[in-house]
């Protein structure tokens, strides 16, 4: 059965923090939100997750396979090194957008983002059933060391490549549920419910019909993130080998939604 479990990383009255007593360095700010970040990622990844930074002090894991005493603990270790405290708040849908849905639902009932009193908030309940799979597809822009990268300066580059993510991410979130997160270059993560191939040509179809930009994508599957990614990068390299515009897992492949 398809079941992400989606975790909202809050950082606690962030956004107070950053004027008190007065307006802080902003290299500053940035040096500890990508510190964060890094350290978020990697205590998720060493559990078979996938944090991505979306807004910084607003960031989302998947966490398939983290319980709760890795939620808390994640909270003390976060709480021990910075200044500043996160809350997290869980929740588990075989749509990914419904999951987060119900993981931002905790927390506001929670309490404000910017309220003082509301700190190390966690809400929700992780899957107890290691049987459930999540499903994970791995964009790339076509060509972009050619296209962009070696021909246009980093800026114009730069607006090519969020273009075709802005598309793609609402594309994805209004059409199926799915949660889209650049990652880096030109490659855009994705966290999907069940789709099948014809459903994610229509998803490239469309961004290459709105703005121009090309690509192709590995889909996978696997009981972490960490699993149905790879297995999406392998697939990803499949298009590349077999020059196709989507490839599925063998798993992903067997599981048609349409
Ligand atoms: N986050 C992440 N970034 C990647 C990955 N692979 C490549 N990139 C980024 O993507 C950039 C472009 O690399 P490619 O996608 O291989 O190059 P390309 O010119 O688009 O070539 P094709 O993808 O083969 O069409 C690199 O500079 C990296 O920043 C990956 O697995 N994860």
């Amino acid at each position: 059965m398809t079941n992400t479990q989606l975790t909202l990383v809050q950082i606690d009255n962030y956004g107070p923090w950053t004027v008190t007593p007065e307006p802080r360095r902003e290299m500053d700010l940035q040096t500890l939100q990508s510190r964060l970040f890094a350290d978020i990622a990697q205590f998720v990844g060493y559990r078979g997750g996938y944090a991505f930074f979306t807004r910084f002090d607003n960031m989302v894991a998947v966490t398939n396979g983290l319980d709760t005493d890795d939620h808390r603990l994640l909270q003390e270790s976060m709480g021990n090194r910075y200044p500043v405290t996160i809350s997290l708040g869980i929740g588990v849908d075989a749509n990914p957008a419904v999951a987060l849905e119900a993981a931002t639902e905790g927390l506001q009932l929670a309490g404000s983002a910017q309220d003082g009193d509301r700190r190390e908030v966690l809400t929700g309940t992780p899957i107890t059933d290691g049987t459930d799979d999540l499903s994970i597809a791995h964009f790339d822009v076509n060509d972009a060391t050619e296209k962009y990268t070696d021909r246009l300066n980093e800026f114009d580059s730069f607006i090519q490549i969020e273009q075709g993510y802005a598309t793609l991410m609402r594309y994805l979130r209004e059409e199926h549920g799915g949660l889209s997160f650049f990652v880096g270059g030109d490659n855009i993560i994705a966290v999907t419910p069940e789709m099948g191939a014809d459903a994610y040509r229509d998803a490239i179809d469309h961004v290459e019909d709105a703005v121009g930009v090309e690509l192709k994508v590995g889909v996978g599957r696997g009981a972490t993130a960490h699993e149905a990614g790879m297995a999406a990068k392998h697939a990803l390299e499949e298009c590349r080998h077999r020059g196709t515009a989507v490839e599925l897992d063998d798993v992903a492949a067997g599981v048609e939604s349409e």
